[in-house]
């Protein structure tokens, strides 16, 4: 990847971890980083944590000043209101959420996100100065089909609309192939790469290259210590959204920490 973007490695929890555990994760993670001698500001590390676990997180973060960010996985298109169960931006914002997840494939398909919902809710992270981390990514039939490149750009096209240039150079973008998530079934370096490339294409096109350059894209999809090395060579990968594997904090600071497999 290009030098001039800080690589992210996010751990999506989904719905796992409680407060409690959400602590001993984090102070596992921050301990074990500490150890190998971690720098942040060469790989930033975070974890997206169910809203339950937010308060715990940003108590122990700000207590211990750790240098591990966190967000949640989803927020509500609405300012605030009668919207029983949703989550506001501001409510978020207010927790020290520095990213927020939107359009995982998985709120997509089981609580019916279609484009412009996640179009209002990348738009809601911004309002609050909350960064969306952009989930997008085909579906196997699809991929069987070759369409992924056109499909995902669709995706991205739409969630984008209306953003102005001066928050999309913000904007993380994660591709996670929907036929790769809690598989196993990780895709080749050259399969992330087409699309990730394809992405930041795209974003040059709809705004500059300069928002283009500046935009951290992420593969998601089964990533593990393993296999993220050859994933984060690849030129327009600059960080993994983890599932599973960021739930054993010490395998998740073995991800952050991919460079020291490569040396
Ligand atoms: O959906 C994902 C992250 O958002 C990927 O999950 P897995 O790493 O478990 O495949």
């Amino acid at each position: 990847m290009a030098t001039n973007r800080t690589p992210l490695m996010a751990g999506n929890w989904k719905m796992n971890l409680d407060h409690a555990e959400a602590i001993a994760a984090v102070q596992k993670l921050a301990w074990t980083l500490k150890d190998a001698g971690h720098d942040y500001s060469a790989v930033e590390v975070a974890v997206l944590a169910p809203f339950t676990d937010l308060r715990s997180v940003q108590t122990l973060v700000d207590a211990d000043k750790l240098e591990v960010r966190y967000g949640a996985q989803d927020i509500s298109q609405h300012e605030s209101g009668a919207y029983t169960g949703e989550v506001s931006g501001a409510m978020i914002a207010r927790l020290g959420c520095t990213y927020v997840a939107v359009g995982h494939s998985e709120r997509r398909e089981y609580h019916a996100e279609d484009d412009a919902v996640v179009n209002a809710k990348v738009k809601a992270a911004f309002g609050k100065g909350v960064t969306p981390i952009l989930c997008v990514g085909e579906g196997l039939d699809v991929r069987k089909a070759g369409d992924q490149v056109a499909y995902t750009l669709a995706q991205l096209d739409a969630a984008l609309d209306g953003v102005p240039a001066a928050q999309a150079k913000d904007v993380v973008v994660a591709y996670e192939p929907v036929w790769a998530i809690g598989t196993g079934e990780v895709a080749t370096p050259e399969d992330a790469q087409e699309v990730c490339g394809a992405i930041r294409a795209r974003l040059a096109e709809l705004y500059d290259a300069e928002v283009a350059g500046g935009v951290r894209v992420l593969y998601g999809g089964s990533v593990k210590s393993g296999n993220v090395a050859q994933i984060m060579a690849q030129p327009d990968v600059d960080g993994a959204l983890v599932g599973g594997a960021s739930l054993d904090p010490e395998e998740f600071a073995k991800i952050a920490r991919y460079q020291s497999h490569v040396a």
